[in-house]
């Protein structure tokens, strides 16, 4: 896969001396979706506003589509769809006049039925013709995502797409994605929920004043940072870990009911079998056996941690 989204080194100071990006490089592969997390004022819309043009890096190079986001602002703009965190659509208008002058801004030949495919997927060809100001908080968001997707953009910048939206609505939004994803569309996405991330994601990016503090494959990420955990429910209390176990670095929890063991299940000796059968050894019933994982979420608390601001 090549890099359809390319940003080297770029930082940004507000006016006013505050330093929002520090040095950030970041490629983004075509048709892939990227999740960028971060707490909140960590520099995600920043980011997003320089690459589709919005606002301008104090340094550093953007290309998109091997444009330059400064020289070429023009052939970069039209490659990408943008779907803004405030909902800013003309009351008034209609859904399909909403969508189809955002077409039009961006040079775009009249198509009815690229309009009429975008609007049926995101089931909004019923509203056609409906004003903005009927709609509802939810079908305002597929409005937004609609105009970014009239200009048959190849990139999709997603600022927090479903906050403040039901469980619902929420759902489908990730179908769209899925959908989008699958006509090979490459997606950017901005989100505070970490089960977005999880479900929706590639790769993972995790930002934290103003700096990239990882960018891996998401599944690669989870194995990697996700710590594991074998935790043994005892038949009967147990007063203490026994001395012939020590090597294993067990901890009993539950009050003397549980013992938790952690390991690395990339390895391909876990140490689980040899311990259980010392567990047997050492006279400690077992009544069962569970493993546990930290979620992305865990993983993130860890490397967010005292970052927000
Ligand atoms: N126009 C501006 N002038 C000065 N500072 C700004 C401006 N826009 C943003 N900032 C500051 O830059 C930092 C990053 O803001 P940004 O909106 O990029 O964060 P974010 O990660 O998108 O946050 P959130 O998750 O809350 O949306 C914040 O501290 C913010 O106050």
């Amino acid at each position: 896969m090549s890099a359809i989204v390319s940003v080297k080194d770029v930082n940004k100071t507000y006016d006013g001396g505050f330093e929002a990006l520090k040095s950030v490089s970041l490629d983004i592969d075509e048709g892939e979706v990227l999740a960028l997390l971060g707490p909140n004022g960590a520099g995600k819309t920043t980011l997003i506003s320089i690459i589709c043009g919005i606002a301008t890096a104090s340094s550093g190079r953007v290309t998109v589509g091997g444009h330059d986001t400064v020289d070429a602002y023009r052939e970069a703009r039209k490659l990408i769809g943008l779907v803004p965190q405030e909902i800013n659509l003309e009351p008034f208008e209609t859904v399909m006049n909403t969508v189809s002058f955002s077409r039009g801004l961006f040079g775009k030949g009249r198509d009815d039925a690229h309009l009429e495919r975008i609007l049926r997927d995101l089931t909004l060809w019923d509203k056609k013709d409906t004003q903005i100001k009927e709609l509802s908080g939810g079908m305002k968001r597929r409005v937004l995502i609609a105009k970014a997707l009239s200009h048959e953009p190849k990139v999709l910048f997603l600022d927090e797409p479903t906050a403040g939206v039901d469980v619902e609505l929420r759902r489908d939004m990730w179908e769209t994605m899925k959908d989008l994803k699958s006509h090979g569309v490459t997606i950017i996405l901005t989100t505070h929920y970490i089960e977005e991330a999880e479900m929706m994601a590639d790769r993972i990016g995790i930002i934290a004043k103003g700096e990239i503090k990882l960018v891996r494959e998401k599944d690669a990420l989870m194995d990697e940072l996700g710590k594991k955990q074998l935790v043994i429910e005892l038949a009967e209390q147990a007063m203490g870990i026994p001395e012939s176990l020590s090597d294993y670095g067990l901890s009993l929890v539950d009050g003397g009911h549980e013992v938790i063991y952690h390991y690395d299940s990339r390895k391909e000796r876990t140490g689980i079998i040899r311990l259980l059968n010392d567990l047997q050894s050492a006279g400690l019933q077992m009544s069962d056996v569970r493993t546990e994982q930290s979620s992305l979420e865990d993983i993130f608390v860890d490397l967010t941690k005292g970052e927000a601001r």
